[in-house]
């Protein structure tokens, strides 16, 4: 196992005027054993940096280490990571033992060796009893976890996961959250794991990399990131309903932005005139989507706040305490 250093990487695509630069240097520091998720919208460059830390794009600039040994030019196969699909690209033609051997089989470890191997990576991800069944015989969770075999076996550095839950259904996406977390406690193998959906990355990740049109604009652990974003686009990412980002409210100077999370919003008979638009019943809790003037905002109450319908007008105030401030025009935190 190892760790994993990415220091001011850079990726542009094409060359001379007409280069198109993705990735705008990015450094990250990622311990041995820890699980890292990169989080961030479609075409933030996510899979981008994971596919040159598994060697499949060149780097422009910058450095990659796996351990202390820099991989920049090392082929994939010289890099001691694995890496997990969307689309698992399973062989169809192979049995589950079979398809969770051969990258084993090809790099020539002997046979035995590898039966201890997928053996114990079956029994670790549930999968003994289905070592002969070809991948049309098995449910789209049970390929996942092949795909993951495939991966273990190898006992690779660093585990590389592209999205792998994305052509799941919820149920089961829930369900294979809790078995990559299980299998990271009992291998404990260093993870960098891509998605673009914020609960899989405040559930899973021990430290989360925001990514925001090339950039890192956070990296830091789940909490932190809710409790304390960077930037009001990081903000704006986690969380659902996001935070609400008020430029004109009562109290905001200019060229500052408040934000303030929706369960952080409560009467208060001195607090802020809201105009009531719309609520949303979603069971023990319900959103109260409002305006103060020319601003949106939501708030979050639970079954002890009195009920608001569309129309009233109620008056609100934020924690004190969770007030956060943004610079309106770099977007960055100020405190
Ligand atoms: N081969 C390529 N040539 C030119 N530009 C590319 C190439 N591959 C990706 N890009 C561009 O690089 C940027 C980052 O793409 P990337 O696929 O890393 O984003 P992503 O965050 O993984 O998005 P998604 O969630 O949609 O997969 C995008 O603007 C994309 O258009």
């Amino acid at each position: 196992m190892a760790s994993l250093s990415l220091r001011n990487v850079i990726k542009r695509y094409g060359h001379g005027p007409k280069a198109n630069q993705v990735i705008h240097g990015v450094s990250a520091e990622i311990g041995d054993h820890e699980f890292i998720v990169i989080v961030g919208p479609s075409g933030c460059g996510k899979s981008t940096l994971l596919r040159m830390v598994a060697g499949l794009e060149d780097i422009s600039a910058g450095d990659i280490l796996i351990g202390d040994r820099v991989v920049n030019n090392l082929e994939p196969a010289e890099r001691d990571i694995a890496m997990v699909f969307q689309n698992y690209a399973l062989y169809p033609h192979m049995s589950v033992f079979d398809n969770m051997a051969y990258g084993l089989k090809i790099a020539k470890v002997p046979s035995a060796e590898i039966k201890v191997r997928v053996d114990k990576a079956a029994r670790i991800l549930e999968l003994g009893h289905l070592l002969d069944r070809k991948p049309r015989q098995l449910s789209g969770g049970q390929r996942q976890r092949v795909a993951m075999g495939r991966a273990i076996v190898r006992q690779p550095k660093v585990f590389l996961f592209d999205e792998p839950l994305s052509n799941l259904d919820a149920k089961l996406r829930a369900q294979t959250r809790l078995e990559i977390q299980k299998l990271h406690r009992e291998l404990g193998i260093t993870s960098l794991f891509v998605t673009h959906d914020q609960v899989e990355a405040m559930t899973l990740a021990q430290r989360i990399i925001v990514m925001n049109g090339g950039v890192m604009d956070q990296f830091a652990t789940p909490e932190e990131v809710y409790s304390r974003p960077a930037t009001t686009f990081v903000a704006s990412f986690i969380g659902s309903p996001p935070m609400n980002l008020l430029k004109h409210a009562p109290g905001v100077r200019p060229g500052t932005i408040l934000g303030i999370r929706p369960e952080h919003l409560m009467l208060d008979p001195n607090g802020w005139s809201v105009q009531v638009e719309q609520v949303e019943l979603l069971g023990a809790e319900r959103l109260i989507y409002g305006r103060i003037g020319e601003e949106q905002l939501v708030m979050r109450v639970d079954e002890s706040q009195p009920a608001a319908v569309a129309g009233d007008t109620m008056r609100i105030a934020a924690r004190p305490e969770k007030l956060h401030w943004f610079d309106a025009g770099s977007g960055k935190r100020m405190k």
